[in-house]
């Protein structure tokens, strides 16, 4: 496993938000993590990556240690993340957006920002290219000068997965990442999840409420629920789990559609 969580419990003023979680995504898979409204999905995704301490339990990232780690110390070892709500810089361009997200990655530091040296320079350039490269292969180049903010919504997020994918990781979660999307950019999106996947060699893990698309891209599905994991297999496992339906029962539904 790439990915290896084992009895995470989180609570927040004795509240338990996850309940002695064990979860795993392997190497090189399209996996996505599922559940009612409430279920714990965005915490999990905030334990992983360093925002939230777990009260007890072990992460494991490609063999090391991760757990409260700080979330730029778990960017570094090569986990990225996009948000729930996207998150971009307002008076930055596109560009300038997916280069900030390179900072973690920077070495020289501010010294040598301030003397321009060499290394500093070669960084800089580096930074730039990366940057380039990754808005190329989202498919928003052509905008990289114009204000981030201005771009169309389907764009925006493009911009926060190429920011993400800057980072070079080597897991990338996603959380919602189809929220506000039209039909075709969700067909789109389906494309880039998987590109990333085959000709990048990233292992995504998703969270998304929109289940006609995760059926169609996952290749393992968790099921989360009140804070416990409930089952995990195929989209065809998970369809027809009745734990699955059950869990579902009195959400909306957009929610309720499992086929
Ligand atoms: N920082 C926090 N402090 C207190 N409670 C929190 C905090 N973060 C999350 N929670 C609680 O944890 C529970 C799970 O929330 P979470 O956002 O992880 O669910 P989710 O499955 O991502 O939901 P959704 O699908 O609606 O985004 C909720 O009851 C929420 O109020």
């Amino acid at each position: 496993m790439l990915l290896q969580l084992e009895r995470i419990t989180l609570s927040f003023a004795g509240n338990t938000v996850l309940d002695a979680v064990d979860f795993g995504v392997a190497e090189g898979s399209i996996a996505t993590l599922i559940g009612p409204n409430g279920a714990g999905k965005t915490s999990l995704f905030n334990t992983i990556t360093g925002f939230y301490r777990p009260q007890q339990g072990s992460i494991h990232f490609d063999g090391a240690p991760i757990v409260k780690q700080k979330p730029h110390r778990v960017t570094r070892m090569g986990i990225a993340r996009t948000f729930q709500n996207v998150r971009l810089f307002r008076e930055m361009s596109v560009l300038e957006n997916v280069m900030a997200g390179m900072h973690c990655r920077t070495r020289s530091g501010a010294i040598g920002a301030i003397l321009r040296l060499p290394s500093q320079r070669a960084e800089e350039r580096e930074i730039l290219e990366t940057s380039e490269e990754c808005l190329r292969f989202v498919g928003i180049h052509d905008e990289r000068e114009r204000l981030a903010t201005n771009l169309a919504y389907g764009h925006q997020r493009r911009v926060e997965i190429a920011r993400a994918l800057a980072t070079r990781p080597k897991l990338l979660l996603l959380d919602e990442p189809a929220a506000g999307l039209n039909a075709s950019e969700k067909i789109a999106l389906i494309e880039l999840i998987r590109r990333i996947r085959d000709e990048r060699g990233v292992s995504v893990l998703l969270i998304e409420h929109d289940m006609s698309l995760v059926m169609k891209v996952s290749e393992r599905i968790s099921v989360l629920d009140h804070g416990s994991m409930i089952t995990e297999g195929s989209p065809h496992d998970i369809q027809n789990d009745p734990r699955v339906i059950e869990a579902y029962l009195g959400q909306d539904d957009e929610e309720l559609a499992l086929s």
